[in-house]
């Protein structure tokens, strides 16, 4: 595991005192830009070279209704972001960032026709988990499968020469096994995290507050103590990818943005797992997701934004990245006081 810079950060402040504004003027971006030379090689870091990676899955909890939409959906976006249609390959394009998507476990069929700026790697574990309620989601192979898929795609991005890694996720039903992670890590209760998703009504939330805790019941009479227990048992394929993903990233020294709520549940699940993964995690915004606020805190991690998204994708993150990169250039190009001529007290 890297362990970050404390020497770097301590440079980074002095550096952020001589700029050329009234000290803490610049708030969180002043925050920022110490957080990000911890995480580099110089207490003056270059502009950052993010990645997205957007991992797809199905879910077999769909079938209990606790979506606003049907689990075809899953393989029809993962078409659209191959096709450069969603709001991901607008955002990582305007963001300046490379946008790949992984199918880990898409249960329909769908055909791309790759016209956008997306590359899809195809690497399903299985058609989608099992439903969740009612028996494991997927098996611990299938869990580490999916798992080292997130650890490839890091592998790729350092060989690429990135610099800031950004997970997303495409899953119908992926937010009602995201709830169930989060409770069963945070001891939290389900009427306190469970959300509307992609839009469901009051009632139906209802039952799926029941369905979480059907899941969380039947896992804890399964056993499940560990993090990848849990992971096993009511998570997703996407999220063991992304919970591979960020721990990954973590081991390289590469720093991690995280988006809404399905991708903050996999954190959840990679620090669980291995707590200094924390050290390399940034958080983008707060979803509009119920319990996304919940979650944040108990990773103690601050959202930058709040802007009630709610869309996933990756999309959040992506949202986020002017402002650091701005944050960091703010940081490396500003002139200081004694070069500017400006007096000081
Ligand atoms: O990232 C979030 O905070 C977020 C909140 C609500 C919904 N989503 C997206 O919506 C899908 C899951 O919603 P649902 O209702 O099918 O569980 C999945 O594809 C997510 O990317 C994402
Ligand atoms: C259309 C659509 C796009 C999405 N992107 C992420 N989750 C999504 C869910 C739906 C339904």
């Amino acid at each position: 595991m890297s362990v970050i810079n404390q020497a770097l950060a301590t440079a980074a402040r002095l550096h952020q005192g001589q700029l050329t504004k009234p000290q803490g003027s610049l708030g969180k971006l002043e925050e920022l830009a110490i957080w990000f030379a911890a995480r580099s090689n110089s207490a003056v870091p270059a502009r950052l070279l993010p990645a997205v990676v957007v991992f797809a899955a199905d879910h077999g909890v769909a079938a209990e209704s606790v979506s606003a939409f049907p689990a075809e959906v899953t393989g029809q976006m993962v078409a659209n972001f191959v096709a450069g249609g969603a709001a991901i390959n607008v955002l990582a394009r305007e963001a300046g960032a490379s946008l790949s998507v992984a199918d880990v476990g898409v249960a329909s069929s769908y055909t791309v026709t790759e016209s956008g700026n997306a590359v899809l790697f195809r690497v399903p574990v299985r058609a989608g988990t099992a439903n969740l309620r009612i028996e494991p989601a997927m098996s611990e192979q299938e869990c580490n499968q999916a798992w080292t898929i997130g650890l490839d795609r890091v592998q790729e991005a350092l060989a690429g020469g990135k610099s800031l890694l950004i997970g997303g996720e495409m899953g119908i039903g992926n937010t009602t096994a995201a709830a169930a992670l989060i409770c069963a890590l945070t001891h939290i209760e389900p009427e306190k995290i469970v959300g509307l998703g992609t839009g469901i009504t009051a009632q139906s939330r209802e039952h799926k507050v029941q369905v979480v805790k059907d899941a969380l019941a039947r896992a804890r009479a399964a056993g499940a103590v560990s993090a990848k227990d849990w992971l096993v048992q009511v998570g997703g394929l996407e999220i063991a990818a992304l919970a591979g993903f960020y721990t990954g990233a973590a081991e390289a020294g590469i720093p991690v943005l995280l988006d809404g709520f399905i991708t903050t549940a996999a954190a959840l699940v990679a620090v669980k797992n291995k707590p200094e993964v924390a050290d390399w995690l940034l958080a983008s915004h707060c979803s509009d997701e119920k319990g996304h606020g919940h979650a944040l805190a108990a990773l103690q991690l601050e959202p930058i934004l709040q802007l009630g998204l709610r869309l996933g994708e990756a999309s959040g993150a992506a949202l986020t990245l002017p402002l650091i990169q701005s944050a960091l250039a703010l940081h490396r190009d500003m002139a200081t006081f004694s070069s500017a001529g400006i007096a000081t007290k």
